[in-house]
């Protein structure tokens, strides 16, 4: 059927005026330069001359002199503000101070925690970097998904700074005889938060104790937050003396304005978290059916016509992240080859990923110029990619604190970036409980998006946008969806995938957590319509009984009966993709437990480490 026959009403949005974000950069606020911390020459040098950083950053400037004074402390600030840089400096400057000289066989003085493997790493990098000139003081990483035996050769030749997530480490205390905390002097938790979010926290005690006992002595312990939770408080309590709260002048703006918020999530109270000054946020409603093409049509509006823009995709989960960087990366016939001849770069991360390919996909995209990242929540925390344009937010996050950190992928350190959130007509009051988090978007009318595709220069802008306009774009849209549908039907392992596609972005949608049912609920979904934003032609039977736990044995049964009548129907013949199953489920709620939901939300988070579903937890390796 059409692309645009019944097709929800988009709403008017009414959103407030917004301006451009301030041409003002994090980085200008109180300002001082590295050379006022009387830093080893070596390292300073490195600072300006190799990383070429001239100024500190606001959150460096307020937490190296406390850090370098000894003093523990809680740090709170936007994300892509430095606090990496931060932390590491002081730990390294520190110890190429200490008398004796450290060197490598003194073993591990200091311990970072963040709570993924990709954020080790690069936290990692940023590690072995400022050791560069200080080559007697070795840093190392130790997560999961690595040979254990390579790391326990590493920890056997001698590490002073180890980054590791909690529980690889625990691994190591119990199993790695030749680690010894005895000479701990530095504790650091990197996104705290996230942290006790994944259920770290019996993990991090163990450390802390296991610390306490082997070294008889206080740690200087540094927590770095994006929110302050009741966990990251009780955290603070537990392990941090007289800790110095360092906040950003972002953040303290902010608290003027009635900060804390109650989490959808978890129904706590918590804080907002401040965005990057030098981002400008949009918000597109678009239809079920014409999801995949309006991304398409975004991709060549930012990668083709308008120059070689870097984006940053969020899709729901695992299987959609892999049936649209199939699809994508090879779309040969579609657009008149406008996409696939420009040999844009397409690159996929995801929790299901092994290690090797994870790092590889993150060099790759980090390399490129230009190109597209497709990924899950497993990309939305940390992860420092320079110079990415667009985070397009293809599926809600859902809580705003996920969407604040997913956003923080780009407009970091200063620079500007932009955000693009992709909701559904039945979706849009999202966008009033965003601005109640202070996330103010203007709207990106989907009529410009789909323009663009007529288009295939910048320079050939001579077509009236307007009724015309809109008409042509109409049309464009639904040839390259036409051509993306046989794309995909003509393809038996592409289409076997855009099934599984449509059944796990289905599920995932039942995820959403219940305070948010009323916006995102699984019962509002067209399945029909949803199958077409996989480019299939209609709800894939042969996928169906997989939803039965989601949808409800009872709504399936409907869809099969309305679907075989309507086959059985000549007349009705073109209005097959057209089931809904609005009313059929009603009483087979969706509803899950807060926790369960929670944890399929995390999932992504917790593949790339430790599995947390409950069951796994039970089985939990020693
Ligand atoms: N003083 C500085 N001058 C210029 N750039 C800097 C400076 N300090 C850090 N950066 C750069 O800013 C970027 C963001 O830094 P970093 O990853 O430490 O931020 P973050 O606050 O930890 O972000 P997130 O909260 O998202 O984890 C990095 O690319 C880093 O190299």
């Amino acid at each position: 059927s059409s692309l645009f026959s019944a097709n929800p009403e988009i709403p008017a949005l009414n959103l407030p005026v917004v301006n451009d974000a301030p041409k003002k950069t994090i980085i200008s606020a109180p300002v001082t330069s590295f050379s006022h911390l009387n830093l080893h020459l070596g390292i300073e040098s490195y600072i300006s001359e190799k990383l070429e950083f001239t100024d500190m950053t606001e959150v460096q400037s307020k937490s190296l002199p406390v850090l370098l004074d000894g003093k523990d402390a809680l740090i709170r600030s936007q994300t892509g503000s430095g606090k990496t840089i931060a932390y590491a400096l002081a730990v390294v400057q520190n110890l190429q101070g200490l008398v004796p000289r450290i060197t490598r066989m003194d073993g591990p003085a200091a311990l970072v925690f963040v709570p993924t493997r990709e954020l080790a790493l690069q936290s990692y990098e940023v590690f072995s970097r400022l050791t560069l000139p200080v080559r007697r003081i070795v840093a190392t990483c130790v997560v999961g998904g690595q040979k254990r035996k390579s790391e326990k050769a590493r920890l056997r030749k001698g590490s002073n700074i180890i980054v590791s997530t909690p529980g690889r480490f625990i691994d190591h205390i119990e199993n790695t005889h030749c680690l010894s905390l005895a000479k701990v002097k530095w504790i650091i938790f990197d996104e705290a938060d996230r942290l006790l979010d994944m259920g770290f926290q019996k993990d991090i005690n163990k450390i802390l104790t296991a610390v306490k006992e082997q070294t008889g002595t206080k740690q200087q312990v540094v927590l770095l937050s994006a929110t302050l939770t009741k966990g990251v408080e009780n955290l603070v309590n537990l392990a941090l003396t007289n800790p110095v709260h360092i906040e950003t002048e972002a953040g303290k703006a902010k608290e003027k304005n009635a900060q804390i918020f109650v989490d959808p999530l978890t129904g706590l109270n918590v804080e907002k978290v401040p965005l990057p000054s030098k981002l400008t946020q949009s918000v597109t409603i678009v239809p079920s059916k014409l999801r995949l093409v309006t991304l398409v049509a975004f991709i060549n509006k930012k990668c083709v016509i308008e120059g070689d823009g870097k984006l940053l995709v969020f899709l729901s989960c695992r299987d959609s992240v892999e049936f649209h960087f199939r699809l994508l990366k090879n779309m040969k016939g579609v657009l008149n080859n406008a996409i696939s001849d420009k040999k844009l770069g397409f690159f996929q991360l995801h929790g299901g990923m092994t290690q090797p390919e994870r790092n590889s996909t993150i060099n790759g995209y980090r390399c490129a110029k230009s190109g597209v990242l497709l990924c899950t929540d497993v990309a939305s925390r940390g992860l420092d990619i320079p110079k990415v344009d667009w985070v397009v937010q293809h599926t809600s996050p859902g809580n705003p604190v996920d969407y604040v950190h997913r956003v923080g992928r780009t407009a970091r350190a200063g620079k500007a970036g932009h955000a693009l959130l992709i909701l559904s007509p039945a979706e849009v009051e999202y966008v009033k409980l965003l601005t109640k988090f202070d996330i103010v978007a203007k709207e990106l009318k989907l009529e410009e998006i789909l323009f663009v595709l007529t288009r295939k220069m910048l320079t050939y802008s001579a077509v009236i946008y307007g009724t015309v306009g809109i008409q042509l774009g109409k049309e464009e849209a639904s040839k390259v969806h036409r051509e993306l549908e046989e794309l995909v039907h003509g393809d038996k392992s592409l289409k076997e995938f855009a099934g599984k596609a449509f059944v796990a972005y289905v599920r995932s949608y039942a995820t959403y957590p219940a305070a948010l049912k009323h916006i995102f609920h699984v019962q509002n979904l067209h399945l029909g319509h949803v199958a077409k934003s996989f480019a299939l032609q209609e709800a894939p039977s042969e996928f169906l009984h997989n939803l039965k736990k989601t949808v409800g044995a009872h709504a399936i049964r409907q869809i099969r009966r309305k679907k075989s009548n309507m086959e059985n129907s000549e007349t009705e013949n073109n209005k097959t993709d057209d089931i809904t199953v609005e009313k059929e489920i009603k009483k087979k709620g969706t509803k899950r437990h807060p926790i369960v939901a929670k944890f399929d939300l995390m999932s992504e988070f917790s593949s790339g480490i430790t599995d947390f579903s409950p069951s796994a937890k039970k089985k939990k390796v020693k």
